[in-house]
């Protein structure tokens, strides 16, 4: 049975950058993976005063989160940290305190930017908290994906064969990572 890797797209935006590498990836799983887009674009702050209630987003969101076999999140970078539409998925899965839907799934990230340095903040700060919820994070290959404009063509697509090398070993290598803890 092919096991399932939830994509969190740590941006919001329309025909987002981070969205074409989330399509690649899809369309390039490894063997024996699915892909699937987990939205986050619909859930509303996290309140700790919801923590005690049944709010439907948060629950829909976090009964998804925890049927996934493994998480992969690719992400821009803004003011060199994580997108807050991110951080607030990221606190929604980890409450109430002790039912952290995160804990123990294997999980990469992915970061990109037109700019040179591929989004390293970002990537580090979602490390971070990664660690702190518990989630298997792959190692090596790191993945900042710089001057990212110039590797799509005019609909979005990955276009350069070098970032489509590099995205098919990250892909094996995340594969192997999770195979490694299954
Ligand atoms: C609020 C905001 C802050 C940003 N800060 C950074 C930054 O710190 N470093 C960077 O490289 N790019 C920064 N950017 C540019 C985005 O990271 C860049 O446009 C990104 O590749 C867009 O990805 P997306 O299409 O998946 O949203 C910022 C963009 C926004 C909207």
């Amino acid at each position: 049975m092919s096991k399932t890797i939830g994509i969190i797209n740590g941006s919001l935006r329309k025909n987002s950058f981070s969205g074409s590498i989330a399509d690649y990836v899809k369309n390039n799983a490894p063997e024996g993976y699915a892909f699937k887009i987990i939205d986050i674009g619909k859930l509303p702050l996290y309140n700790q005063d919801y923590d005690g209630e049944d709010l439907n987003e948060y629950t829909v969101f976090r009964n998804e989160v925890k049927n996934l076999d493994a998480v992969l999140f690719i992400t821009p970078e803004h003011n060199r940290s994580i997108p807050a539409a991110l951080k607030n998925a990221l606190d929604i899965g980890s409450r109430p305190y002790g039912e952290n839907v995160w804990s123990g799934k294997p999980g990469a990230v992915i970061s990109q930017s037109p700019g040179g340095i591929g989004g390293f903040g970002a990537n580090h700060h979602l490390r971070q908290v990664l660690a702190f919820l518990n989630v298997l994070t792959l190692a090596q290959p790191e993945a900042y994906i710089g001057s990212f404009h110039t590797l799509i063509d005019e609909n979005g697509e990955i276009n350069n064969e070098g970032t489509k090398e590099f995205l098919n070993g990250f892909l094996a290598a995340f594969a192997a990572w999770i195979e490694k803890l299954s």
